[in-house]
């Protein structure tokens, strides 16, 4: 049995002596939920010209005659759309732009159209609306050419989808994804068990694992029966980089998981944590390939999963912490809690905002098998073996959604 530290320890010591990423091009159409393999520097800028910001009128400043009037008239020549380059600008007159149409050159002004009135083909509009670069979004205003637009390790949503788009990027070097084989075991499982139960980590710890831009594949063996586990486990190893199970990995008579592990000739990285829930958390490898066996209550799963599995996998696809959701709130305690001497404990909580801080207040929970208390917090805290929390002190949490 390891303490909290001590597991941590040994999991990075295990990532390190994973096989680095792969890496494959994908079309831009699948690149949501993906992580970056390569950077992007800006080859086209944005916008990639001078271009209209309104439907209106382009016209140069200089060329407007300063008659003590209020307004000024104006013949109109071009018409501009998007899509075209126009031919530069003619002394004297101004031309009808469309939004997004290139500015043509010697052109620094565009009114909108509503601002104007039309007199026989020619503009009549207010001398006082018109200022250099009005209604003008310049080239490279955004980003010019050569700015760093993303990082390899960034993991994709829409905005980044955005960014390659303006690219024209049609395909993009990701990280292959990591295949991750999901058993939960347990006869209760079973459609025509006596005493059937739900089956639930196998689409928590899928929802939990797809987010993070995982190919998760799963298997639930509905019995107790040691070979049928045994057949999973070759089963789902053959297709998957990581294996993680659930349940069956106690002491009970039918906790098959570590001794199906040991006949398949899997060694042990460390059986049992001194945390709370999640004790019988048992860390293997087959071969290279590491073996996550999570007790079977969901809630001791979850946290598992939040606390070992995850930092592991994000360090394996080299994910950017800063490139998901924040991984961790800070504020307030609320209450306070002690942990065992020996003991790490996580507590669900819920994060309000009060005056400048955040605060931390205990959500209720049954324990390891409750999942309940996980709709009802927003966060965990982790109190270290032997600590105690006391009402005001400063702390953070994993966030849960
Ligand atoms: N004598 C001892 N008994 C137990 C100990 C111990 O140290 N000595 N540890 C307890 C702790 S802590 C936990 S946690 C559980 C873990 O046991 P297992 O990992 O072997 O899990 P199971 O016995 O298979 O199941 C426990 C519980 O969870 C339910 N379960 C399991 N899988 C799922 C699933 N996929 N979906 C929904 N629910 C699941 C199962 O029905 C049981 O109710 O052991 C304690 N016992
Ligand atoms: O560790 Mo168990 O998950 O507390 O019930």
């Amino acid at each position: 049995m390891v303490d909290y530290d001590q597991a941590q320890a040994l999991l990075a010591q295990l990532a390190k002596s994973q096989p680095a990423p792969q890496t494959e091009f994908i079309p831009l159409s699948q690149a949501r939920g993906r992580i970056l393999a390569q950077n992007l520097k800006a080859s086209t800028p944005r916008p990639e010209a001078d271009i209209s910001a309104m439907d209106g009128y382009a016209l140069c400043c200089a060329d407007i005659p300063d008659t003590g009037q209020s307004h000024v008239t104006l013949p109109l020549r071009d018409y501009i759309t998007a899509g075209e380059c126009p031919p530069p600008h003619q002394n004297g007159t101004a031309a009808t732009i469309l939004t997004g149409a290139r500015i043509p050159l010697g052109a620094d002004c565009v009114i909108a159209r509503e601002r104007v009135e039309m007199c026989d083909g020619t503009l009549r509009l207010a001398l006082s609306d018109i200022a250099a670069g009005k209604n003008i979004r310049r080239e490279g205003e955004e980003f010019p050419t050569g700015s760093t637009l993303l990082t390899a390790g960034q993991k994709l949503d829409w905005r980044h989808v955005a960014l390659l788009a303006s690219q024209n990027m049609k395909q993009l070097a990701v990280y292959k994804q990591v295949r991750i084989g999901l058993i939960a075991n347990g006869a209760e499982f079973a459609d025509n068990a006596q005493d059937c139960r739900a089956e639930i980590n196998t689409p928590l710890l899928t929802a939990m694992l797809e987010s993070l831009g995982l190919h998760v594949v799963t298997r639930v063996v509905g019995s107790d029966n040691r070979q049928d586990l045994q057949n999973a486990v070759l089963e789902m190893e053959a297709q998957s980089d990581v294996l993680i199970t659930t349940g069956g990995i106690s002491v009970g008579q039918t906790d098959h998981v570590l001794p199906v592990m040991e006949q398949l000739g899997a060694s042990c990285l460390f059986r049992r944590v001194k945390i709370k829930p999640g004790k019988p958390l048992t860390v293997m490898t087959l071969g290279h390939k590491p073996v996550f066996c999570l007790p079977g209550n969901p809630g001791a799963t979850a946290i598992c999963t939040l606390f070992f599995v995850i930092p592991f996998l994000r360090s394996l696809i080299n994910v950017k912490s800063e490139s998901d959701i924040p991984y961790t709130s800070d504020g307030r305690s609320s209450f306070s809690f002690s942990s065992p001497a020996e003991t790490t404990c996580f507590v669900p909580v819920t994060y309000a905002q009060s005056g400048k801080e955040g605060v931390f207040t205990a959500v209720p929970s049954r324990g390891a098998s409750d999942i309940l208390c996980f709709s009802h917090a927003t966060g965990l805290l982790l109190i270290p073996a032997g600590q105690t929390l006391n009402v005001g002190d400063w702390c953070s949490a994993i966030p849960l959604n």
